[in-house]
């Protein structure tokens, strides 16, 4: 295994009893990570599971380079800024009592900077509204060293321009910094723009593994979904759309 691979073999993973049948992937170097599926199905469940915080069931996760997650929700204590709350993310590079030196307080800037959200630095993080803690989330991830993040819906409170922001973000940090994604959403679309691969998780314990362009088909979204779905290829656009067929009755 390389360094900066997240290997999941045989993998039970739930709380008291196993939510899916054993699981295997390999999320490469480089390599984006959508994993899709129905509320409730386990998407959260699993990445809690590939950092650590929660022990597999049995089977097991392999990983070199470090994990780190953006989580959903992100509630702070106490009344930190924006630049604090990215800071934090820099703790593996700064010593214990040591201050924050130049190249830290520089990769803060850059991050922000990244995601449009410079002008927000000094604002108190819990003064911020849903979309704007879960962009400085992102940037705080962007400033670790781990080599896998995970990142649970990032696009879940954003607007349309915003999603595009992180989405591409997601894209430079797995083809330039070369590092491991994988991500939740709920938009498919979302699958088919920037992940490499894709894990849709099933009904009954079942689940699908594999290149996005093989998985995110219209027979498995209506396994996952009960949807009829289509998908639709726009001319001088490279991603595949696909959206339900279904009629709301007026
Ligand atoms: N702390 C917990 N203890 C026991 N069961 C839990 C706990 N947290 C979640 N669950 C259950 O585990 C299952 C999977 O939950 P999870 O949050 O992983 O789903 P999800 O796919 O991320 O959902 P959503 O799309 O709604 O965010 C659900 O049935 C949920 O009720």
């Amino acid at each position: 295994m390389k360094h900066g691979d997240l290997r999941v073999q045989q993998l039970l993973y739930g709380y008291d009893s196993p939510l899916f049948e054993a699981m295997s992937f390999h999320c490469q170097r480089g390599e984006i990570w959508a994993v899709l599926g129905r509320n409730g199905l386990g998407k959260s469940t699993l990445l809690d599971t590939l950092t650590g915080f929660l022990k597999p069931l049995g089977g097991k996760v392999e990983q070199q380079g470090g994990v780190g997650i953006v989580a959903q929700h992100s509630h702070l204590p106490f009344p930190y800024s924006v630049s604090d709350v990215v800071l934090m993310g820099r703790a593996q590079y700064v010593k214990l009592f040591a201050q924050p030196g130049r190249k830290d307080k520089q990769a803060v800037i850059e991050a922000l900077e990244q995601l449009n959200i410079a002008h927000l630095a000094a604002s108190t993080f819990s003064s911020l509204s849903g979309g704007q803690q879960q962009l400085v989330m992102i940037a705080r991830a962007l400033v670790t060293a781990s080599q896998t993040l995970l990142l649970d819906e990032p696009c879940s409170a954003l607007d349309l321009a915003n999603q595009q922001v992180v989405l591409q973000l997601i894209s430079d940090l797995a083809h330039r910094q070369q590092r491991g994604i994988i991500f939740t959403t709920h938009d498919p679309v979302h699958a088919l723009q920037v992940a490499t691969h894709t894990l849709l998780l099933l009904p009954a314990g079942k689940w699908l593994a594999g290149p996005t362009d093989a998985i995110v088909t219209e027979e498995n979204m209506h396994q996952a979904y009960g949807l009829v779905l289509r998908k639709i290829h726009i001319e001088n656009n490279a991603t595949p759309f696909i959206a339900p067929l279904f009629k709301i009755e007026k």
